[in-house]
């Protein structure tokens, strides 16, 4: 089985009847979902799901997940999500499927967060992976190249055929390279204040338990201990 599938069906095992759910987006939070949707169908499990994105609608839906809106919930019991990059200290970039608006929404949203990943995603510094940041369409050139004069080496996230992605809300996500983040928490200060900058792929001090996949079964690792 692979190591996406294997926590994902662990994940599947944190969630209880009557519990309001988090569904996360992505190719790791594919196989929770799937595997929701089985309980739901086979097992008559009664949740109610909040998704976190378009394409993860589609798929609750498919599958029989009852489904409200984050703002018909007073609060979403457990989230379950991808991330594409982990910290030594539990700090996470989020936003390679281009979901991070609506997933730090629900996940602000959310009393305990579980973060579902194969073992790649675990590293020492975040930067490796490129940091999406999601900015309104107007003005978005001025803001790329705002951040080209910082150095963080900014692209527009393209679709395969060439044209811009537009998010879920319908904004575009400049990515930045910047290489080794030394001070997360100082970057995500200075971007969410550039006017334009709707939101960022830096997901700090929220996530409460990882599930890592290794060759040698699941790893639960918890990040208040
Ligand atoms: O943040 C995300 C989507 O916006 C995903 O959770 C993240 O990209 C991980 O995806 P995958 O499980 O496919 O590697």
């Amino acid at each position: 089985m692979e190591l996406k599938e294997l926590v994902g069906l662990k994940a599947a095992e944190y969630i209880k009847d009557g519990m309001t759910v988090g569904l996360g987006t992505g190719s790791t939070a594919y196989y929770f979902v799937k595997e929701i949707g089985r309980r739901v169908k086979e097992e008559g499990l009664n949740i109610t799901g909040v998704t976190t994105s378009v394409q993860t609608k589609e798929l609750a839906t498919e599958l029989g997940i009852p489904l409200k809106s984050v703002d018909d919930v007073p609060y979403i019991d457990i989230t379950i999500d991808g991330a594409d990059e982990i910290s030594e200290d539990f700090q996470g970039v989020k936003g390679g499927g281009g979901a991070l608006l609506f997933e730090k929404i629900v996940a602000d949203h959310s009393k305990r967060i579980i973060w579902i990943v194969d073992e790649s995603k675990m590293v020492k510094h975040l930067g490796a992976f490129p940091l999406p940041v999601e900015v309104i369409t107007y003005g978005s050139i001025c803001l790329f190249n705002r951040f080209e004069a910082k150095g963080y080496n900014p692209t527009f996230r393209k679709n395969a055929d060439g044209s811009l992605y537009l998010t879920d809300a319908k904004n575009f996500i400049i990515d930045l390279h910047i290489g080794e983040i030394t001070d997360p928490k100082a970057l995500a200060e200075e971007l969410i204040h550039y006017t334009g900058v709707v939101e960022h792929g830096l997901f700090l001090d929220c996530v409460d338990t990882v599930l890592v996949g290794t060759a040698d079964g699941v790893k639960v690792l918890e990040a208040r201990d």
